[in-house]
């Protein structure tokens, strides 16, 4: 059965549709699954306006003949424009079944991209891009059947310059990584996914959906629950918020081994002024935080190395980011989670021999070169861990564009290692309650705020 989950490359795609052409099914019939299917969103949201269908040369095409032939039997006034004939057999035929009229533009209402799906191979010509840019101005709505025309759906890369912002997209069977990555992601409006019967992939990328976390169990204690250490550095403020969120993430118990704190700090936070590596050395400590706020200094350089000689379950972000390097992995058994923005992933990459590939391509690498779980942060958050698995965040509110909201990721990031979940969960987790406590922040947040409401995003896990 179809999970609504799965992110497909197109290569896993074509090998999902095979396996059900392998099992009996024709292109023909998947085709007219996904039109109809398709055809139902459309009737939905042109409410009686009029639609015009946009077909191209391949299957996409195909889809928008049967789109085209479902809507005209629901009474909907269509018009296809379609700049060529249909090249393969299925759209052919579809062609064929369809009754309705053609024209050379359209009418208003809601426009349909049919012109090209996952297989678009180069990029669109110029006359391509007028006529759909053309028709997205002369209708109201812009409809884009699986992905739209003129994206690279394995990336996520527009093709061509000039192209149309998507009002809906509608993917058929699974979704492409394309849906999910910036800059394609910011043009793709609305998301719906039509089922088309094509099964799970094993080991196939997934999009983040709420995990399902449980409450202490009823002989717990703060211990069991977990201990965070959290090492503050020069800018105290930093490893402050991260506790914050640690706090609210699962743990037990959070420990911030520092030499003072902030007046405004929480009481429910535990300072620690004594050498780092007793710290580290006693054995309650479940998970250990560095980075924020670490500074860049020998003192620094020495703690990094302190936490990581001590393998424990360990996140680093910030400066311990910058810091890092390919000998501090060695010989490590205990996850290691790294949150990296931009930025930082550019470092990493640098002190890491990592210089080539897209942005899925550079992180999975990370995650085997640092055997880490690499969280590549960004509005397409993406998850890589070291045997492969890899995971994207759905759009966030663009509120987290706050100072110290990295910060609490990391906090709730070392929360949920300290509270037991696996590198990878711990990181998925971690994504997905940072976003959700974004959501119930509304707009215009601080970063304390924030993390202030990782408690109640944990409660809509439970
Ligand atoms: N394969 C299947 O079983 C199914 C496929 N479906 C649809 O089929 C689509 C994929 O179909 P296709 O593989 O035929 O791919 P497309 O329909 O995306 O187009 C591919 C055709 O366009 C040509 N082409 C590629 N880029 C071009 C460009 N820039 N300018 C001009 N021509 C270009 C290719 O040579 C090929 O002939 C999916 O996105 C989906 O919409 C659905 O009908 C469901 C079933
Ligand atoms: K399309």
């Amino acid at each position: 059965m179809t999970r609504s989950d799965q992110i497909f490359t197109v290569a896993q795609m074509r090998a999902a549709e095979q396996a059900l052409i392998d099992r009996g099914e024709s292109v023909g019939s998947l085709m007219e699954r996904a039109g109809k299917g398709v055809a139902d969103w459309i009737w939905r949201i042109a409410h009686g306006r009029s639609v015009t269908v946009l077909c191209g040369p391949g299957n996409n095409g195909g889809d928008g003949y049967v789109i085209a032939q479902e809507l005209a039997r629901r009474g909907t006034h269509v018009v296809v424009v379609a700049p060529s004939e249909p090249a393969t057999d299925a759209a052919r035929a579809a062609r064929e079944r369809y009754r309705g009229t053609f024209d050379t533009a359209g009418n208003g209402g809601v426009l349909v991209d049919c012109l090209f799906g996952s297989g678009l191979t180069r990029p669109l010509s110029p006359e391509l891009v007028a006529l759909l840019s053309r028709e997205a101005v002369r209708h109201s709505a812009l409809l884009a059947v699986d992905v739209p025309s003129g994206i690279d759906s394995d990336t996520g890369r527009p093709l061509n310059e000039g192209l149309p912002a998507n009002d809906v997209t509608v993917a058929l069977g699974a979704w492409k990584f394309a849906h999910w990555l910036m800059p394609a992601m910011a043009a793709m409006g609305q998301r719906r996914l039509v089922p088309i019967g094509v099964e799970p992939i094993a080991g196939a990328a997934t999009l983040l959906t709420r995990p399902h976390l449980s409450a202490p169990a009823i002989d717990a204690h703060k211990y069991t629950r977990g201990l965070v250490l959290v090492i503050g550095g020069v800018m105290p403020g930093a490893a402050q918020l991260a506790s914050e969120a640690a706090l609210r993430g699962g743990a037990g118990c959070v420990r911030l081994a520092a030499q003072g704190l902030h007046p405004s700090a929480t009481p429910d936070l535990v300072l620690k002024r004594g050498p780092l590596v007793d710290l580290l050395a006693d054995e309650r400590t479940t998970a250990v935080l560095a980075g924020p706020g670490l500074g860049l200094d020998e003192t620094a350089r020495v703690k990094l190395g302190e936490v990581l000689a001590a393998d424990r379950p360990t996140v680093l972000d910030a400066d311990a980011l910058t810091l890092l390097r390919p000998r501090h992995c060695e010989s490590r058994s205990a996850a290691l989670i790294l949150t990296p923005h931009l930025g930082e992933m550019a470092r990493l990459c640098e002190s890491f021999g990592i210089d080539e590939g897209n942005r899925i391509d550079r992180a999975t690498k990370l995650a085997q070169a640092a055997q880490a779980v690499v969280v590549a942060k960004g509005p397409d958050t993406l998850i890589a861990a070291p045997d492969g698995r890899l995971a994207l965040a759905p759009p966030a509110t663009s509120w987290l564009s706050v100072a110290g909201s990295g910060d609490v990721l990391s906090g709730i990031a070392v929360s949920r290692l300290a509270a037991g979940a696996d590198g990878f969960t711990a990181a998925c987790e971690a994504v997905w309650l940072h976003g959700e406590a974004a959501r119930l922040a509304g707009p215009a947040f601080t970063a304390s705020g924030l993390a202030r409401n990782v408690s109640e995003a944990y409660a809509a896990t439970l």
